[in-house]
C-alpha cells in the first residue's frame, strides 16, 4: 500500500478512505451545503446577470454579523466576569471580521449603476434598514435606539423578540463600565468616568489590561465608523441622491449617521491627553 492511494488505514479489518471513517459525515451534509447552496433566489425575471452577486454578498454579510454578535456576546461576558485577556481576544478577532466586511465593498463595486438598474426596482420596499443583525450589532456595541425598532416595517415576531432582548441586556461599553468599577473606580457620572479613563491613560503599566481593552473597544468603533462612510459613497456611485428602497432620502439619510459612535467618551479622552 503506497501512503499517497487515499486508504489512511484500516478500521475493523476495512480499508478505509480519508473522510470515510464510519461513513457519516461528509463535507456537504457537516456544512448543509444543499441547504445552503439553494437559497440565492433572484427577484428578476428573466434573471440579471448582477443579482446573484448582489443576494451572495448580502447572504455573506448576514453570515459575518452572525459571527461577529457570537463574539461581541462574549466578549462582553468576558469583561462582566473579569477575563479581560479574553474579552481582548475576542474584540481583535472580530476587528479582522470587520476590516473584510469593509473590503467586500470592493467585490459589490464591479457592479455597474446600469446593472444594478436591473434589478433594483424590484426591491422596494426591502433595504440594508431592515438587517436585523445589523441593528443588533449597534444595541450591544452602545449604540440603543429603540426608535429602529418601532421604524422597521415588517419585524418576524422572533426578530421583534431579539432586537427587544438586545435592549434589554447590558452593552459593551457597560461591561467595560464594570471593568472601570473593579479596578476601583466610581462611574456613578460621566466625569467620574472621564476622570477614570484619565487616570488609566496616565498609569499605563499599572492599568495595563484596562487601557487595552479601551483600545480595543475604540477600534471595534472606528472600524464601525469606516463601514459607514465606505458604504455611504457606494451608494452615492450607485444611485446617486435617488431615495433609497427603504423609503429614506438615501445618501443623505446614511451621511447623517456618519457622526455615530460608540464610545464617545474614549474619543473626548483623546483631546486631554
Ligand atoms: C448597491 C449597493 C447598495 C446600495 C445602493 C445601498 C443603499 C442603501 C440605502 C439608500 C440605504 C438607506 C435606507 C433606504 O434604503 O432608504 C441603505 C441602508 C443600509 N444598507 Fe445599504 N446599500 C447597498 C449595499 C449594502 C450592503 C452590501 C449592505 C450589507 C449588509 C448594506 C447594508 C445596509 C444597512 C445595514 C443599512 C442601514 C444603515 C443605517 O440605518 O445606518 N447595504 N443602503
Ligand atoms: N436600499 C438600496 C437597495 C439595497 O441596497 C438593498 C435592497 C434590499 C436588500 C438589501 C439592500 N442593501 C442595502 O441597503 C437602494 O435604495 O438602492
Amino acid at each position: 500500500m503506497s501512503s499517497d492511494d487515499g486508504v489512511a488505514g484500516r478500521w475493523d479489518g476495512v480499508d478505509v478512505h480519508f473522510g470515510e471513517a464510519g461513513g457519516r459525515l461528509t463535507y456537504g451534509s457537516y456544512l448543509r451545503l444543499a441547504e445552503l447552496l439553494d437559497q440565492q433566489r433572484l427577484e428578476s425575471d428573466p434573471p440579471a446577470h448582477d443579482e446573484l452577486l448582489f443576494i451572495t454578498i448580502h447572504q455573506v454579510y448576514e453570515l459575518w454579523f452572525k459571527q461577529v454578535l457570537h463574539e461581541l456576546t462574549a466578549s462582553r461576558d468576558a469583561m462582566l466576569s473579569g477575563e479581560l485577556w479574553l474579552a481582548e481576544h475576542l474584540l481583535r478577532r472580530v476587528h479582522t471580521i470587520e476590516r473584510t466586511l469593509t473590503q467586500q465593498v470592493d467585490i459589490l463595486e464591479t457592479m455597474t449603476p446600469q446593472d444594478f438598474g436591473e434589478f433594483r426596482h424590484r426591491l422596494s420596499p426591502a433595504s440594508g434598514f431592515q438587517s436585523v443583525q445589523f441593528r443588533e450589532i449597534e444595541f450591544l456595541s452602545g449604540a440603543k435606539d429603540p426608535s429602529f425598532v418601532r421604524r422597521f416595517r415588517g419585524l418576524t415576531e422572533v426578530e421583534k423578540e431579539r432586537l427587544g432582548r438586545r435592549l434589554e441586556e447590558p452593552t459593551l461599553w457597560d461591561a467595560f463600565l464594570v471593568v472601570l468599577e473593579k479596578a476601583g473606580f466610581g462611574t456613578d457620572t460621566e466625569d467620574s468616568i472621564r476622570d477614570a479613563l484619565r487616570k488609566v491613560a496616565g498609569d499605563r503599566s499599572h492599568y495595563a489590561a484596562v487601557w487595552e481593552l479601551a483600545e480595543v473597544l475604540l477600534q471595534h468603533d472606528e472600524l464601525a465608523a469606516a463601514w459607514r462612510a465606505r458604504h455611504v459613497v457606494m451608494v452615492e456611485r450607485m444611485i446617486g441622491t435617488k431615495p433609497g428602497t427603504g423609503g429614506s432620502s438615501g445618501a443623505g439619510y446614511l451621511r447623517s449617521r456618519l457622526d455615530l459612535r460608540y464610545y464617545p467618551l474614549l474619543w473626548d479622552l483623546r483631546t486631554t491627553l
